[in-house]
């Protein structure tokens, strides 16, 4: 049964939706361009209401010190999600500086990129396999773009990781079946605009995920 994260919470009605269905991480979006974007005190009152065994995901892209510091220390936290262009080397300071465990997002768009997965896998807790967004795409993540999924066929790595990019409730269990992805991320495709979560959606999303 593969693990859910659903990211770029921002209403308690869609934390709740998600929690009952069995979600595994909820996502919170630190990233002022995105239209998920939340700020560290609206992230803590929805972090709060969280029960244990839901791990608090806070995503950020290249973030500088000041704001990891100021938005750990008004939002309760349990995972670091990188992704951005760190480096592993900026990977393992955060998690020596925040102490908090680290997923790194890694884009795919060809063989040529599998090979960074090894990279993180040496530094970060977890990985995030993800489609490379486009070129000119104002956002590193959350585009609802898929990937080749048959270039992770029969690959795995040393540390557990996510499949995301462009799922929806309908392609996610194909999504499962091909590549063994032991947990996935979504975020547009449990919405009906960007930003813009649905509660029937986020519960069809894992219902087809982890059946
Ligand atoms: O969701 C965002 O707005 C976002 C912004 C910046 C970086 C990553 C973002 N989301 C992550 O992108 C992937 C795929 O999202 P989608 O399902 O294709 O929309 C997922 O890991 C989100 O956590």
């Amino acid at each position: 049964m593969a693990q859910v994260k659903i990211c770029g919470l921002r209403e308690a009605a869609h934390v709740a939706a998600a929690v009952e269905a069995g979600a595994r991480y909820l996502g919170f979006v630190f990233f002022p361009k995105s239209p998920r974007a939340i700020l560290p005190a609206q992230a803590a009152a929805l972090a709060a209401e969280v029960p244990p065994g839901v791990a608090r995901v806070g995503l950020f892209v290249d973030p500088g010190d000041a704001l990891l510091e100021a938005t750990l220390a008004a939002a309760p936290l349990d995972l670091i999600q990188l992704h951005g262009a760190e480096s592993p080397a900026r990977v393992s300071q955060i998690k020596a500086r925040f102490g908090l465990p680290v997923m790194k997002a890694v884009g795919i768009a060809g063989p040529q990129d599998l090979d960074a997965l090894w990279d993180y896998a040496l530094v970060a807790d977890m990985l995030l396999v993800d489609a490379k967004p486009p070129k000119d795409a104002v956002l590193p993540g959350g585009n609802g773009l898929a990937f080749d999924w048959r270039l992770l066929v029969g690959r795995k790595w040393l540390k557990p990781w996510l499949l995301a990019g462009g799922l929806t409730p309908a392609n996610v269990a194909e999504a499962i079946r091909l590549t063994g992805a032991p947990g996935v991320d979504v975020s547009s495709g449990v919405e009906t605009a960007p930003g813009v979560k649905d509660a029937a959606l986020i519960r069809d999303f894992i219902r087809e995920a982890a059946p």
